[in-house]
């Protein structure tokens, strides 16, 4: 399959039979919002794709729990930091669970890592990468003016000329990012520096290296905010560290947009995922963020949802029409599948996640099934309907066409049609709101 890498600006096939992922996790100080979700659900879509098509997928994600704004948000609180990260995090994987994600193979609290993290920031040390003062270690941009700036397609002049970041005296350069950062406040930690936290962008370079033995990965992704400087940096520091690529392919996705905003906890547009899942069904989110390129900027809307509930409710009024004509017709469908269907679906997933075009195939499936159900010619059916439950399982959407009905469901759909025939409707309707309940009428 081709995937877009934005370090190549290209392309890339990826046609192993096994593939090594990482994507970088939330910062567990907050519930996330359904705009991260996006690239949380671009990889199980990804990866759903990739093992339903015989390929291995080892898949590596962290989860932020030393960091500055969890510091903030347990002093805000009057709690521990903690409490913070215990409750977010638990927060977290509720929403990965309800969306039915395939969990990564990994998930790692970078907590668990400092050792590694230490050993790690010495060996940048050590070849000169880094730089050690009075505790604060920095990564030293001037040792890789040829590297830094690749994957985000900028040059450290303009860098430095546009650099409004903070100015800390104790930098070589305006462009050095911190690797291990002497604190005060909040959480510490030993370290051969001193007490203090690591930085964030070395957090994955770090988890990379050590998960994956210091082999380039298959895949890195996260959302396009991350492109610079977060994975600028942790580019740097593998390159700096192994002298070879991180990542054969970055994939980034485009923001979710609310009245063509980033939707972003800081500007108070968010929606939480866990007041979405409330309210909706996981597939709506899922149909949502399939009907867009995973590159483009997607808007959610009110009508949006509407028509994501729209689709769920079209496949489920589908699959009752087929319980009614599997009792009425007394059919039994067989597990064929229409491999023209199959083809085309691999073909357009194949083309860089081209899911905009699988809705539409979709829709050209559940259009030859009604006209099936129409002509009363069902000798196609089964081909229709299980290359429809392959594509919506492989997208990971739960929803499905039944394909057999139980002896239970038959006999009370005679029985309701009988009572009705007899005019008997008030057992009829207590048949039918039984028959409605098993998803049949
Ligand atoms: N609006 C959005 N649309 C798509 N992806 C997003 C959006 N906001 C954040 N992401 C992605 O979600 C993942 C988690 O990011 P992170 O925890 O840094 O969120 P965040 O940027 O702090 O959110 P916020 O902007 O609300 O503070 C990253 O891959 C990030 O790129
Ligand atoms: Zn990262």
């Amino acid at each position: 399959m081709k995937l877009f890498d934005t370090l190549s600006q290209n392309k890339k096939h990826i046609n192993k039979k096994a593939i090594n992922i990482y994507s970088c996790g939330p910062t567990i100080y907050d519930f996330i919002h359904i705009g991260n979700a996006r690239p949380i659900l671009l990889m199980d879509t990804l990866i759903r794709f990739l093992e339903t098509n015989g390929i291995k997928v080892n898949f590596l994600q962290n989860i932020t729990d030393i960091d500055d704004k969890i510091i903030q948000k347990a002093i805000s609180e009057n709690t521990t930091e903690k409490e913070i990260t215990n409750k977010y995090l638990s927060a977290f994987l509720d929403n990965l669970n309800k969306l039915n994600i395939r969990m990564p193979n990994k998930l790692i609290p970078i907590s668990e890592k400092i050792n590694e993290m230490n050993n790690f920031i010495n060996i940048l040390v050590k070849k000169e990468a880094a730089y050690n003062i009075d505790g604060d270690v920095y990564f030293d941009i001037s040792k890789y003016q040829k590297e830094y700036g690749k994957l985000s397609n900028k040059k450290i002049d303009d860098l430095i000329s546009g650099n409004r970041v903070e100015i800390d005296l104790k930098k070589k350069n305006s462009l050095d990012f911190s690797v291990w950062k002497k604190t005060n406040l909040g959480i510490k930690f030993d370290s051969s520096f001193g007490k203090g936290r690591p930085g964030w962008h070395t957090e994955c370079a770090l988890l990379i290296d050590e998960y994956f033995d210091g082999e380039t990965i298959d895949i890195h992704s996260g959302g396009i905010d991350l492109q610079f400087p977060h994975h600028e940096n942790e580019r740097i520091q593998y390159v700096a560290k192994n002298n070879k690529e991180l990542a054969n392919i970055w994939m980034h996705n485009g923001h979710l947009t609310i009245d063509g905003e980033k939707m972003s906890k800081s500007i108070g547009n968010a929606m939480t995922l866990t007041n979405f899942l409330e309210n909706y069904q996981a597939d709506i989110l899922r149909w949502v963020f399939l009907t867009t390129h995973y590159k483009q900027p997607l808007n959610i809307s009110d009508d949006l949802i509407e028509q994501g509930k729209k689709f769920i409710t079209k496949l489920n009024n589908l699959s009752k029409k087929i319980k009614q004509n599997l009792i009425i017709e007394s059919l039994k469908l067989d597990k064929q599948i229409d491999f023209s269907y199959i083809e085309q679906f691999n073909q357009y997933m194949s083309d860089d996640l081209n899911t905009s075009r699988v809705l539409t195939l979709i829709e050209e499936i559940l259009k030859d099934i009604n006209k099936i159900i129409l002509s009363k010619d069902f000798s196609l059916l089964s081909l229709k309907i299980n290359s429809l439950n392959y594509i919506l399982s492989t997208l990971g959407i739960s929803c499905s066409i039944k394909t057999v009905v139980t002896q239970e469901e038959e006999k009370l759909y005679k029985d309701w049609k009988e009572k009705v025939t007899q005019k008997d409707f008030e057992n009829a309707d207590l048949l039918r709101n039984e028959l409605i309940k098993m998803e049949v009428l």
